[in-house]
């Protein structure tokens, strides 16, 4: 019996060859997160209800909807960070890459490695540039010098930031402008090579240049993942969206009213719901 039982920490392996490629183009459309059924509850109260909803890989979904429908309850279900709150309970299926986060026998370590997250303020350690990336990696087992310091580079060029930073790497993170902490924050996600990438309101704390380049960010990234992003700039989701999933609340509860290409939702919406939040009547 102790044979077919996977080592805890290979539950969500870390061969990559065990999970969907993410930068396989063979693979872009399939649905990286699978989502059925899902409601969630803080204590009495159900805050989302019954959501069915698919990310494909390389492409960016915008969540989309008016303030408390749930949006960032989802996310916080993708990786399990809702298991930090008291009182919340989840019902329902989530699967990534075809495993089931919400199984009792995932290494919750190892899932936030794979679907990173990205909050509306940026949140560096109060550590130097380079310790940010540095600890991720050490805590994943990244120890050898060479490697730390080639993929500690290599990181900063994806977010564009190295040619900013190559130069002061052991000063405070903090010492960045917000935008480039922002940038910093997805470059720490995107150092454990992440198959999914969920960005809360990432750009809300920012001037519109920091957005510009974190959008276009997001944008160069699109190849190597699945993001999902929340926003409420509706001028946002149009610009980098591929896909949009419009939420609504019903009677107190977070609904999933509409979901589809980005063209359609916001040309072509079906709901009257959309339509009239999309046209900006509502919400
Ligand atoms: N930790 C918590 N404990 C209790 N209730 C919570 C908790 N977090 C969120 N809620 C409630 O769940 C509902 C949905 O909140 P959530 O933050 O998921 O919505 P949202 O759509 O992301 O809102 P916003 O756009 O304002 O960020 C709200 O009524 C909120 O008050």
């Amino acid at each position: 019996m102790a044979e077919d039982v996977p080592a805890r920490n290979d539950c969500i392996p870390m061969n990559p060859t065990t999970w969907p490629p993410a930068t396989d183009p063979k693979r872009a459309g399939d649905a990286v997160v699978q989502i059925e059924r899902l409601s969630i509850q803080y204590d009495s109260q159900c805050v989302l209800s019954d959501v069915d909803l698919s990310a494909d890989a390389g492409r960016i979904m915008a969540v989309i909807g008016p303030s408390g429908c749930g949006k960032t309850s989802l996310l916080s279900t993708l990786n399990r960070l809702c298991d930090l709150v008291p009182g919340c309970h989840v019902s329902g299926t989530v699967r990534i890459g075809g495993i089931d986060v919400r199984d009792t026998d995932v290494d919750v370590l190892q899932l936030r490695r794979r679907v990173g997250m990205i909050f509306q303020k940026p949140n560096p350690f109060p550590l130097s540039i380079r310790r940010n990336l540095e600890l991720p990696l050490r805590e994943h087992g990244v120890i050898d010098r060479a490697v730390l310091a080639e993929r500690i580079e290599s990181t900063l060029k994806s977010v564009g930031l190295w040619d900013e930073v190559k130069d002061r790497l052991d000063r405070p993170a903090l010492s960045l402008s917000g935008g480039q902490q922002q940038r910093l924050c997805i470059a720490r996600a995107l150092a454990l090579q992440p198959h999914v990438l969920l960005l809360d309101e990432p750009c809300s704390a920012l001037d519109p240049i920091s957005t510009g380049v974190i959008e276009e960010l997001l944008l160069g990234l699109r190849e190597r993942l699945t993001q999902i992003v929340v926003t409420h700039n509706l001028a946002q989701a149009r610009r980098i969206a591929d896909d949009v999933a419009f939420f609504w609340m019903k009677n107190g509860t977070g609904r999933l009213i509409e979901r589809g290409p980005a063209e359609q939702i916001f040309e072509k919406p079906r709901d009257p719901l959309t339509q009239a939040y999309v046209a900006g009547r509502s919400g």
